[in-house]
């Protein structure tokens, strides 16, 4: 265990996505004291953990603190990991629609996928972030469960019958990209000893 170490102002959860937002909240609980601010960042380009580093410098030097992001991708085996971190943002999925990820891969048999979620923290805008990913493998289908996630009716889970967006959110929760990303997150805040302030 470090030095314990007196955070100068609680962590900021910085997306401009309510989904994601509430999801961070129900996994974390009160693990990890943190407010949200909702800004729209940029999608960049390149690597998922080099954007989701890029995007935590962004937002570090707006909020000036402490700051936690996520990036999230779905990646298609078939393509060699497209369509990654372009099915981000507003535009990919809404032009493509669920139907569209599905016809992507209509010439391969190979409907295997993963999710990759990738978490940023920066004590403050002149820290080095550190990433923390998480990954849940799982398969494309026909769109089935609610729609007000992203692809989640789309992503069915290895080892299970049903889609994300079929399963009670707490299902979802202990299995997901976010989850697995999260639990990360939150070892290295108790290694390190962060304390956030009362
Ligand atoms: O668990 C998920 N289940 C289904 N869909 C998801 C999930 N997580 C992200 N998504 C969707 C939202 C967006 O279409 C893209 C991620 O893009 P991404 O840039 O990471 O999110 P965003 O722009 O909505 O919010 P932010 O302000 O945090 O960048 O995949
Ligand atoms: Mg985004």
């Amino acid at each position: 265990m470090g030095v314990r170490m007196q955070l100068s102002s609680p962590v900021t959860f910085v997306t401009g996505n309510s989904k994601k937002l509430e999801e961070v909240k129900m996994i974390l609980g009160q693990t990890i004291p943190f407010r949200s601010v909702k800004l729209d960042l940029p999608e960049l380009q390149g690597e998922p953990e080099d954007i989701s580093k890029e995007k935590c410098r962004l937002a570090a030097k707006q909020i000036n603190g402490p700051v936690l992001v996520e990036d999230t991708c779905l990646c298609f085996n078939a393509l060699k990991g497209l369509p990654g971190p372009y099915v981000r943002g507003k535009w990919f999925l809404q032009k493509t629609g669920h139907e569209g990820l599905n016809n992507l891969l209509a010439a391969y048999e190979d409907k295997s996928a993963y999710a990759l979620c990738v978490f940023s923290l920066a004590l403050g805008p002149d820290h080095e972030p550190v990433t923390f990913s998480g990954r849940t493998e799982g398969k494309i289908v026909p769109a089935r469960g609610s729609g007000d996630f992203g692809w989640d009716p789309v992503f069915q889970p290895d080892g299970y019958s049903l889609t994300f967006a079929e399963m009670p959110k707490e299902e979802k929760n202990k299995i997901s990209h976010r989850r697995r990303a999260l639990d990360k997150v939150r070892e290295h805040f108790y290694e390190k000893d962060y304390v956030p302030p009362v």
